[in-house]
């Protein structure tokens, strides 16, 4: 689904503040795979998820997604296939929008199904269904601003929309730092759902190592810009919290 091959990323090459973010990387991610990545700071977890997401691009090395050279996609192409959930709940909405216009305006990102986005009573009975079902008791609020809503409730809406349509990647870069330990805990577990439902195959950079430790289905450690441990599934459910502590160590 998603294929990195020697990707390097240098910032600011040639001048005194030159940061070697990646350094010949590769990497391959397939369909339906859940990815924890951990690591220390300035590792270049980010810089991997802003390269797969289009945002910089790469100094050397291909990256493909499903198949595709993804440096050629347009942006509609790849805002279709790929959603990116950022640390803070307030980016990623518009906070005087309610609920139901904020649902509208990522419909609008994709436009699938056609959908009479805005008008039709589907699409409203839709959102509040897929709404209910995230067991937050919100679907009587779709009318009322999204900014009045508690970070991890919005956080969690923010997830649910961008996965609705046609995405096939959601990127999560540390989606839960901003969050008190139990709206934390309640967005991880969304997502954790939501990527299943969807059958989505999903990055999560994280320094909550309960995380690591619990979600996703392969774990990587990234250290100066390579990997410098990638787990596979089977081993992964073996790993304990402990162990990955020592990573650290
Ligand atoms: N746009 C940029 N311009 C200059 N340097 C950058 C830029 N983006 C990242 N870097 C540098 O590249 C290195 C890798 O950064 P990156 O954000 O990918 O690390 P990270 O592992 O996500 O770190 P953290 O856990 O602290 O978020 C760091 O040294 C960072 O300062």
């Amino acid at each position: 689904m998603i294929a990195l091959k020697n990707i390097s990323k240098t910032f600011n090459a040639g001048k005194p503040n030159e940061v070697k973010a990646l350094g010949k990387l590769s990497l391959e991610i397939h369909e339906g795979e859940f990815v924890v990545i951990v690591g220390s700071n300035g590792s270049g977890k980010t810089t991997l998820l802003n390269l797969v997401a289009g945002t910089i691009l790469p100094d050397t090395g291909t990256i493909s997604i499903a198949g595709n050279n993804a440096t050629k996609l347009t942006d509609y192409q790849r805002s279709k296939w790929i959603a990116r959930i950022f640390q803070n709940p307030l980016s990623g909405t518009a906070a005087d929008l309610s609920i139901l216009d904020n649902f509208r305006l990522a419909a609008l990102r994709t436009k699938s199904k056609g959908l009479t986005i805005g008008k039709n009573e589907n699409f409203k009975a839709l959102v509040r269904e897929k709404i209910a079902a995230l067991g937050m008791g919100l679907e009587d609020k779709t009318e009322q601003p999204i900014g009045t809503l508690s970070g991890g409730q919005r956080q969690a809406l923010t997830l649910l929309m961008s996965v609705m349509d046609e995405c096939k990647i959601l990127l999560l870069d540390e989606p839960t730092a901003a969050l008190d330990p139990r709206s934390a805990e309640n967005v991880i577990c969304t997502a954790d759902a939501l990527i299943k439902q969807y059958s989505l195959t999903a990055i999560l950079v994280t320094h909550n190592l309960k995380d690591a430790a619990n979600y996703g289905t392969r774990i990587i450690q990234m250290g100066e810009g390579e990997i410098l441990k990638d787990i596979a599934a089977k081993e992964k459910a073996k790993l304990k919290q402990a162990e990955l502590f020592e990573w650290f160590g």
